[in-house]
């Protein structure tokens, strides 16, 4: 548990917000736990219900800073320190890493930054001996920060090596290379309303993209915002917005969401007319997904079961089918910073072996005649390309339908020469970094003979 202690009356502002981003740091680095479930849910951080929305807001983005940017900060660090980082007081390691992402990444001014991170040391009993070291090193770091990062700009520090070296693998050294830097921007938020986007583009200080999805740099919680509690829209990265999309019109149609929580690609499906039944394993994604269709006044069969051993459906067949797998979500990096780090090369062989299960379940429960659309959110050709060539392979009653850019605005950068859709962070490029960007999915659609 993380300590008891949050805002103290006497407590200058700004330090609560610090010491929740170190809990929250420590619980990603040495705990092992994801952001989502630290920040959201019944396991989230309990000093969080205290904290007013701005601090709130400042606390994800310093913690997503430091994330995205933890290889830089470990050498910058590592070239103030002659005897490296403190490691038996951990809480000296984030108040360094924290002094040094507001210092060099945010709008902070340098010596609140020190005077927090100082205060964020005294305040801890193992830590407390190294106030004087956190303070000598983070006015170093304003200093000479910009100079040191320059020594490593061109290095990828910023991604573990060996998910570096798959992407190099896959993409070509040039490729992964641009999506290295396209995840070290923070990312815009993306909205997927029911209709008149380009009403709620203006509404909502953004832009309409090719693809119907409203973009915009708007920061803090998204509940306060026009049209969310009226339902008119829901949050999804333009990329995610595609897979639902490509099973035409689905108005009267029987469409199975086979892991749909917290339903995004529900919700889309639902609004288009399907007849949808949603099923997902996790209690509480579900619980999501409930509360989503409350808000959007949407209507779906919301199941909880494992899919695999999942009996239900009638007994004809689906119409379509949308098997949005579990996978090692590495291409949604650039939203959730701490996959980088949590994930490991040997997850990979776990979750293929279930996307090969799921997949056979889908061709069962698919009618002859209907359309599979499978996607993962993972830039790994293991849970994508191959994942389909092995289906392929194995199911006769199954073939290809090639996706065409007319289907996709006519972005024919995000298909790849067998028509399946390969978006990665490096694409739809703009002027502004902060407007650029998709999450990087794979999608496949299959049609059953
Ligand atoms: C990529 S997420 C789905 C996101 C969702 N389609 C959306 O657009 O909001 C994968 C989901 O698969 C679920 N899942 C994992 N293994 C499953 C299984 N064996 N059966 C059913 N659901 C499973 C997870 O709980 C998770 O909600």
């Amino acid at each position: 548990m993380p300590p008891q202690r949050f805002a103290l009356p006497s407590e200058v502002p700004g330090l609560a917000a610090r010491r929740i981003a170190a809990d929250i740091l420590d619980g990603v680095l040495h705990k092992h736990r994801t952001l989502d479930d630290q920040l959201d849910g019944a396991a989230a951080h309990p000093g969080l219900k205290s904290l007013a929305d701005r601090d709130r807001a400042l606390m994800r983005r310093l913690v997503a800073t430091i994330l995205r940017r933890l290889g830089t900060l470990g050498h910058v660090l590592s070239r103030l320190l002659d005897r490296g980082i403190p490691t038996d007081a951990p809480r000296a390691q984030s108040a360094l890493l924290i002094g040094a992402a507001q210092i060099l990444w945010m709008d902070v001014p340098d010596h609140a930054a020190v005077d927090l991170s100082v205060r964020l040391v005294q305040s801890d009993r193992r830590a407390a001996k190294y106030a004087g070291l956190v303070n000598a090193v983070l006015r170093r770091c304003a200093r000479e920060g910009e100079g040191l990062i320059e020594e490593v700009r061109s290095q990828t520090l910023d991604v573990p090596p060996w998910l570096l070296a798959r992407w190099i693998a896959h993409y070509g050294e040039s490729v992964a290379r641009e999506i290295a830097e396209a995840i070290s921007h923070e990312p815009s938020l993306d909205i997927t309303v029911k209709s008149d986007a380009e009403q709620w583009a203006s509404r909502l200080h953004g832009e309409m993209l090719p693809t119907g999805t409203v973009r915009t740099l708007l920061q803090g919680s998204v509940t306060i915002l026009p049209g969310f509690a009226e339902g008119q829209w829901w949050v999804q990265d333009a990329a995610a917005a595609l897979p639902a999309r490509l099973f035409g019109d689905v108005a009267g149609k029987s469409i199975l969401d086979l892991c749909a929580a917290p339903g995004g690609k529900t919700a889309q499906l639902a609004h288009a007319g399907a007849r949808v039944t949603a099923v997902d394993r996790s209690p509480a994604r579900m619980a999501r997904l409930r509360e989503n269709f409350a808000r959007l006044s949407l209507q779906a069969e919301a199941v909880v079961a494992d899919a695999v051993e999942w009996q239900g459906g009638d007994s004809g067949g689906f119409d379509g089918i949308l098997l949005d797998a579990p996978c090692t979500s590495t291409g949604t990096i650039r939203r959730h910073p701490d996959v980088a780090w949590l994930r490991q090369e040997a997850d990979i062989g776990a979750l293929v072996a279930l996307q090969k299960r799921l997949l056979q379940k889908a061709v069962a429960l698919l009618r002859p005649g209907g359309t599979l659309v499978y996607c993962t959110c993972s830039l790994e050709e293991e849970e994508g390309e191959q994942a389909i060539s092995a289906l392929l392979a194995s199911e006769a009653a199954m073939r290809r339908s090639p996706i065409e850019a007319g289907e996709v605005a006519g972005l024919a950068e995000i298909l790849n020469p067998e028509g399946d859709l390969r978006t990665l962070p490096s694409h739809l490029r703009q002027p502004d970094p902060k407007l650029s960007g998709l999450d990087g999915f794979y999608v496949a659609r299959l049609v059953k003979s």
